[in-house]
């Protein structure tokens, strides 16, 4: 019989394979919504598309008129390559050290148990909120949430809960603090196309797609590295300038062994992760990629899907304050420090998470995963967390769960 501990729960979470582009977000769920049944928390699933379940738990406060606090987690995970795994990425295998071995260690399925295991020691101490608190487990986060965070914020179920401040996810610290993220970074998916014309592969021409297409990588190249030597100076973080990598390209002309050699394709194309910083101009990020990266007058075209908000309903860029303006910030910093933890300075985070919808309806949001002394592993081969990381974790939100739901000062 195999014992019942926070850390076997998370080892049963991660063995169920929700990566894409087959999640199995059924058995998260129905796994997901057990534990709440036995903490006896409201639960209900909701759908905004069709096998895309979000679960929506709550612990009702006694004073249900305040606003409430959302903690949110996303179900999904990006896939893994097994074959370069030193332990299955679905085994949740816990090796000598105490590391737990798994997709979505990190990112994020820690902090979906460590909410529940953190409100079922609560409740052993007969902790009950004042405010309500509701956990949000979302599908989809990892391709954009389009059909997961970013309907359930426009939904009337969302507006019931009148959320005043909420938790999402963060990144691991390596060092012996925790890192907490007041912004995302906004992805644009950047497809860079260009025509030229075909001809033997022996020829050297002017204005040959793939020389069209390697002169606009050279262009993107420098911007790159005028971004990154900012960060290289020590002038900026890595998320604070605007990123842009090659992802993929695509080109030349299939025959029986592989690409024909011998001729040179009239079509060539690229694509690029772009990630916008909170208060970049995407006007100017327009212009630039137009005129610069893909210019109609070298037959390019280009085209960008936003993959997500930049700014608010009042035109502010998706920032949540970490001064005094803010009353939750101090109550979270507050509940960090008084259990005998370190933050470091609020950071943009690189990524990006759900987090930009819920800032988007003007609710201030902290990223947050409380992992220290933790190599950064997320989308990585081998991601893992060490079992005693992970059970401190549930401390820090008992902490973060009881000073956030019996803060009484704001009423946002
Ligand atoms: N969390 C994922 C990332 O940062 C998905 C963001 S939206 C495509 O890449
Ligand atoms: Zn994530
Ligand atoms: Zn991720």
């Amino acid at each position: 019989q195999e014992e019942d501990s926070p850390i076997t729960r998370f080892q049963r979470y991660l063995r169920i394979n929700t990566a894409h582009p087959t999640p199995d977000y059924d058995s998260a769920v129905s796994f997901l919504k057990a534990q709440a049944h036995s903490l006896g928390l409201q639960a209900q699933t909701l759908y905004f598309a069709p096998n895309k379940p979000l679960l929506l738990l709550t612990w009702p406060g006694s004073d249900p008129s305040l606003p409430s606090i959302l903690l949110n987690s996303h179900l999904d995970s990006v896939p893994a390559e097994p074959a370069k795994w030193l332990h299955p990425p679905f085994s949740a295998h816990r090796a000598h050290d105490g590391a737990i071995f798994g997709r979505g260690t990190q990112d994020d399925k820690s902090i979906a148990i460590q909410y529940l295991e953190a409100i079922r020691n609560l409740q052993a101490r007969s902790f009950s909120p004042l405010r309500s608190l509701h956990i949000s487990l979302v599908p989809d986060e990892e391709i954009g949430g389009f059909d997961g965070a970013a309907k359930f914020v426009d939904s009337p179920q969302f507006a019931a809960l009148n959320v005043g401040f909420a938790l999402d996810e963060g990144q691991a610290s390596p060092r012996d603090e925790f890192r907490v993220f007041y912004a995302d970074r906004i992805p644009w998916n950047l497809k860079i196309k260009a025509w030229g014309p075909p001809g033997h592969g022996s020829r050297m021409y002017d204005g040959s797609a793939m020389e069209n297409l390697m002169q606009s990588v050279e262009v993107v190249s420098r911007f790159r590295e005028s971004q990154f030597n900012v960060v290289k100076a020590g002038k900026a973080f890595n998320a604070e300038v605007v990123s842009v990598n090659p992802v993929y390209l695509k080109a030349g002309l299939v025959s029986q062994d592989g690409f024909a050699m011998n001729v040179q394709p009239s079509e060539a194309e690229a694509g690029f992760d772009l990630r916008l910083t909170p208060t970049t101009d995407p006007e100017e990020m327009r212009r630039r990629i137009a005129e610069e990266w893909a210019p109609a007058v070298r037959n390019m075209s280009y085209e960008i899907i936003e993959k997500g908000p930049l700014r608010d309903y009042m035109g502010r860029p998706l920032m949540t304050a970490t001064n005094d303006s803010n009353p939750w910030w101090s109550v979270f910093k507050q509940a960090i420090t008084s259990v005998g933890e370190k933050l470091s300075r609020p950071e943009i985070l690189a990524s990006t998470t759900d987090a930009r919808y819920l800032r988007q309806k003007g609710i201030p949001v902290l990223g947050f995963s409380p992992m220290k002394n933790t190599p950064i592993l997320l989308h990585d081969h081998n991601e893992h967390l060490k079992d005693a990381v992970f059970m401190k974790g549930i401390q820090v939100y008992e902490s973060l769960i009881s000073s956030l739901s019996t803060f009484t000062e704001a009423s946002h």
